[in-house]
């Protein structure tokens, strides 16, 4: 989040103020800010910053809570460019890795022009739902807009209540008139995006841009390569391994000696696992799964970086890394 109070303290004032050598002229009424999707593990938070910024920015599983950093996505609009920072589940804390968490995103929330709460269309409301609304209107007067994903997982019947109970819960908690908005979307079925994007937009204040035109996310790329091996990593693994798995980006670097025209990156990466038997799971047996693990994840990040790299990936134990401070330093959190 560092660099998001970095760009947020330095906000400029007005509507056509120049803040750098990108800005030339914004329409009149154009607006600019930070918003931040909430809702439980799962809820399709990821998977809608994706379809809003049109790119892979975040990575997506259907395990819960894999989304451990803020990754943030740029909507760009003729009238509008809106930030999106995305959160890990906000959840009832149970480790020391979960209350960082939460710590993480309520700093967050704090910052940010307006929230999304996602509340998926096929779930009944539950108490991890009611946690999370009252965390949210313990924030102050932050516009919430509630948005009531997956809409293609049910009937127009079934998502029409669904959209009446999440008003209601809005009323009941926050009081008030309750939700800024309530909207349906899929993010999967490219339904009602736009509409997202619409209602966020107008809780954001007027403001030139933050960022350069076409810019899709300032996250570091060691930060985008060390999810994209970690979402290779994680496929077709047992349900207990995302929590118990960090990946560490040691390194970057060109390999001296190669043609300009034919680079090549080198990258070291550490996978740390928090028992012997999960460092297992992820080598496979006589190294296979690791390998593959290594060539998946290689394909992607040359994607992402548009240059050829070495991969070598290490897994080691860390012992119960999750509930110890100094490990949790040491790997970033
Ligand atoms: N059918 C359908 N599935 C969706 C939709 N949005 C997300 N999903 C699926 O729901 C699962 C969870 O989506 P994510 O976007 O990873 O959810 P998240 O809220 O970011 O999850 P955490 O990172 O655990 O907090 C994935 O399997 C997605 O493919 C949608 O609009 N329709």
């Amino acid at each position: 989040m560092s660099g998001h109070r970095k760009h947020d303290t330095s906000r400029p004032v007005s509507a056509g103020q120049s803040t750098g050598a990108f800005i030339t002229e914004v329409p009149e009424g154009y607006r600019a800010g930070f918003a931040s999707f909430v809702g439980r593990p799962n809820a399709g938070k990821s998977t809608l910053t994706n379809a809003l910024v049109g790119r892979k920015v975040a990575i997506t599983s259907n395990k819960p809570q894999t989304t451990r950093h803020t990754i943030r996505g740029i909507v760009h609009r003729p009238d509008a460019q809106l930030v999106l920072v995305d959160t890990p589940g906000l959840h009832r804390p149970r480790t020391l890795l979960g209350q960082r968490l939460n710590d993480l995103v309520e700093q967050t929330l704090a910052e940010v022009d307006a929230i999304g709460f996602c509340l998926p269309a096929n779930e009944k409301i539950g108490p991890g739902d009611r946690y999370i609304a009252q965390q949210l209107s313990g924030l102050g007067r932050k516009p919430v807009v509630a948005v009531v994903t997956k809409a293609d997982l049910v009937s127009k019947d079934a998502l029409g209540e669904q959209l009446l109970a999440v008003a209601r819960l809005g009323e009941e908690i926050l009081g008030d008139g309750g939700w800024a908005a309530v909207v349906p979307v899929s993010a999967t079925g490219d339904y009602q995006i736009e509409a997202v994007s619409d209602v966020l937009v107008a809780q954001l204040p007027l403001s030139p841009p933050l960022y350069p035109d076409g810019e899709l996310t300032d996250e570091p790329e060691i930060k985008m390569v060390s999810e994209l091996i970690r979402e290779a990593a994680l496929e077709g693994v047992r349900d207990e391994l995302p929590h118990s798995l960090a990946v560490v980006v040691e390194e970057m670097i060109p390999r001296e000696g190669r043609p300009e025209d034919n680079p090549l990156l080198d990258v070291h990466v550490n996978l740390f696992v928090e028992r012997s038997s999960q460092k297992a799971i992820i080598i496979g047996k006589g190294g296979a799964r690791l390998r593959e693990v290594g060539s998946r994840a290689r394909k992607s990040i040359e994607g992402l970086l548009g240059t050829k790299i070495y991969l070598d990936l290490h897994v080691k134990v860390a012992k119960e890394w999750q509930r110890d401070p100094k490990q949790l330093g040491r790997l970033g959190f």
